[in-house]
């Protein structure tokens, strides 16, 4: 598939999502390509007269979401999310398991997904796995202190690859909230549940890319429409 047919696609998803959301919502909203996709639909309709606020899992997404006209709030003045709409790297079919966190925003999407009435998922169709983990790395969020120790425990854990994450000039990768990301090549996952369960153990890590049973729709674009999962 080209490059123009995957935006077409990830674009048709983020504007279905996006017009689910309805006036009084707070709306999560997430973080990448996709999810600008759905901002950008949002900000349209708020200029239409729709009436939200959303909460950004990311500094990205925030500037997006001022520059789409998007009212936002927090978590102190709303403990709830209607909905949230985001993307994602791996989306297991069945089980709707999903990896997240390649743009380097897992840990606020997860507490914002976490908090929501409904979290929706929009991809294209280069998104969906019969195991996570067959393309994707698992990307886990650590705080830098001890960062190699760290490192060795997620390697016990079967990884075959642990990476820091660098950015373009080749720094270490910061997160929004000022840790590091390990991505951890672990192949096809059998069992997410227990690999979760022992990455959770792990002192120094903050939170993990892996969002097991939290997609309550997915919707899946590619050029024979949108297909509507659910769990
Ligand atoms: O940290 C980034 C997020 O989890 C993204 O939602 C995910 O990487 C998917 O991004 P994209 O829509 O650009 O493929």
């Amino acid at each position: 598939m080209s490059g123009r047919d995957m935006n077409v696609h990830k674009r048709t998803a983020a504007r279905e999502a996006a017009d689910m959301v309805k006036s009084g919502m707070v709306v999560g909203l997430g973080t990448g390509s996709t999810a600008a996709y759905m901002i950008e639909r949002l900000g349209e309709r708020v200029a239409e007269g729709l009436e939200i606020f959303g909460i950004p899992t990311s500094d990205d997404s925030e500037d997006k979401a001022i520059k789409a006209g998007i009212p936002l709030t927090d978590f102190s003045a709303h403990r709830r999310i209607d909905i949230a709409i985001d993307g994602a790297d791996e989306v297991q079919r069945g089980s709707l398991n999903l990896i997240k966190g390649l743009g380097g925003a897992l840990l606020r999407e997860k507490i914002v997904a976490q908090a929501a009435k409904r979290f929706v998922v929009i991809v294209d169709g280069t998104k969906p796995v019969d195991l996570l983990g067959e393309r994707a790395p698992v990307p886990v969020e650590v705080i830098s202190f001890g960062w190699e120790c760290t490192a060795e425990r997620l390697a016990a854990c079967g990884a075959r690859g642990v990476k820091p994450r660098t950015d373009r000039a080749g720094s270490l990768f910061v997160t929004d909230t000022g840790n590091m990301i390990l991505d951890c090549h672990f192949g096809p996952i059998e069992n997410p549940e227990d690999l979760v369960g022992k990455i959770d153990r792990i002192v120094g890590v903050v939170e993990h890319g892996m969002f097991l049973n939290m997609a309550s729709d997915v919707l899946v674009a590619t050029t024979e429409g949108v297909e509507r999962w659910e769990p």
